[in-house]
């Protein structure tokens, strides 16, 4: 294959990837394709909804389409029970039934709960992505994983439920706070390390640009990112094998976010500074070379995401919640790490005293 174009359509499974700047008019077409006639519940967040949801609706209201908008207050924190509760008795007591549609409108913290919703209500109704942060629309909107937190750890409820259609309108970008930017190109960097050895240098190339509105390169670079993720989910959907390099930066990330409550670092913030850790780890076991880890830590660092830990972490907690892991197996933490840049392994047999060392060295120390 060669380099994805912006405007390319790919197949996942089920699921069409379709990215085009203002892409969003095409949905009532797209979705009367793919014969999803039904009532669509579209879900959003307290600060995409007012910016994009009238228009989206306004299109699929004149194409005859019937719509509900629910806005979920725009914080991770939403990724709860309670907020799924609240959503679930939205579409009941409004009629919701089998051949309707959720359409979920923002970023992965919209694309993760209005997916989990479609997956368990009804015992599962079809789902679309239309995702409107970097991170959404190279990663979260693709491969089916939805779910919430619960109160030991990230991510710990949920089911895996492709959705039949992502949408991205790189358009929105345009509104996209700089700092959400920056936590999107966490995990290109991510795909960069695992996967793409050449994507990793084009992104080397742009580096602080990328966090310019809107930068040139900016719609290619995301779809040959979104490449990435959709070849590892269409050859290992379920996470038996492959699919766990996509995990690379979130074993100490998530812990990193499970203990400060979500609040100090958004997702790609945490993951950026797991990133940094892993290569320290790689590093220290002889599997990658300082230099090529440094090459990373200097990427990160000219996007302006965190790599190192902050010295008032409770290291502990951080600790504790790795041990929550949905890598683990019998009894240990598995770890991805990289080995050069474009290639990366699962490694089992880690010394947790060599983590916890390490995790001490990677306080800030300045
Ligand atoms: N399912 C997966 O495979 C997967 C992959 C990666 C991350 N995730 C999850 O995704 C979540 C993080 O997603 P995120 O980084 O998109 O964060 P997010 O959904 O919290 O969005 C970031 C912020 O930007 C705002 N926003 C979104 N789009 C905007 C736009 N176009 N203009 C203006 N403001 C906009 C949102 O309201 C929010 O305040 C985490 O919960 C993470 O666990 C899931
Ligand atoms: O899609 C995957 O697989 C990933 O691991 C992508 C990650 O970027 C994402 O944060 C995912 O939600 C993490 O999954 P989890 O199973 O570790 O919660
Ligand atoms: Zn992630």
């Amino acid at each position: 294959m060669g380099k994805p174009q912006a405007s390319e359509v790919f197949s996942s499974f089920n699921s069409r990837y379709y990215v085009k700047s203002g892409a969003l008019a095409a949905l009532p077409n797209e979705l009367a394709n793919l014969g999803l006639t039904g009532t669509c519940w579209l879900i959003s967040d307290t600060h995409v909804g007012p910016l994009y949801a009238p228009s989206v609706i306004q299109a699929l209201e004149n194409a005859g389409f019937s719509c509900q908008r629910y806005d979920i207050p725009a914080q991770e924190a939403s990724k709860s029970w309670q907020q799924a509760g609240e959503l679930y008795t939205w579409l009941l007591e409004n009629g919701v039934q089998r051949g309707d549609t959720v359409l979920a409108l923002g970023g992965g913290v919209v694309g993760d709960l209005a997916g989990f919703i479609a997956a368990s209500i009804l015992r599962g109704i079809a789902v679309v992505q239309l995702p409107t942060t970097i991170l959404a629309m190279i990663d979260s909107s693709i491969g089916g994983k939805t779910g919430i937190n619960h109160p030991r750890g990230k991510n710990l409820i949920g089911a895996f439920h492709p959705p039949r259609l992502v949408l991205i309108d790189d358009a929105v970008l345009s509104s996209l706070p700089r700092r959400e930017r920056a936590a999107g190109w966490a995990e290109a960097v991510k795909h960069g390390v695992i996967a793409d050895a050449a994507l990793f240098d084009d992104l080397e190339r742009a580096g602080a640009s990328l966090n310019d509105v809107p930068a040139n390169i900016t719609s290619e670079l995301l779809v040959r990112s979104a490449a990435v993720k959709i070849g590892v989910v269409n050859r290992d959907e379920r996470e038996t094998g492959e699919r766990m390099l996509l995990n690379y930066g979130h074993t100490l990330g998530q812990a990193v976010e499970a203990a400060t409550n979500y609040k100090r670092y958004v997702h790609g913030e945490a993951v950026a500074i797991g990133m940094t850790f892993a290569a320290k780890l790689a590093v220290e076991l002889g599997m990658w070379t300082n230099a090529e880890a440094e090459r990373q830590r200097a990427l990160l660092h000219a996007l302006d995401l965190p790599t190192a830990l902050p010295r008032d972490l409770d290291i502990e907690a951080t600790l504790a919640a790795l041990n929550l892991d949905k890598k683990r197996a019998k009894g240990s933490v598995r770890w991805v790490l990289p080995t050069r840049i474009g290639h990366a392994q699962v490694e089992s047999h880690v010394d947790p005293e060599l983590v916890r060392k390490l995790v001490h060295e990677l306080v800030d120390q300045a």
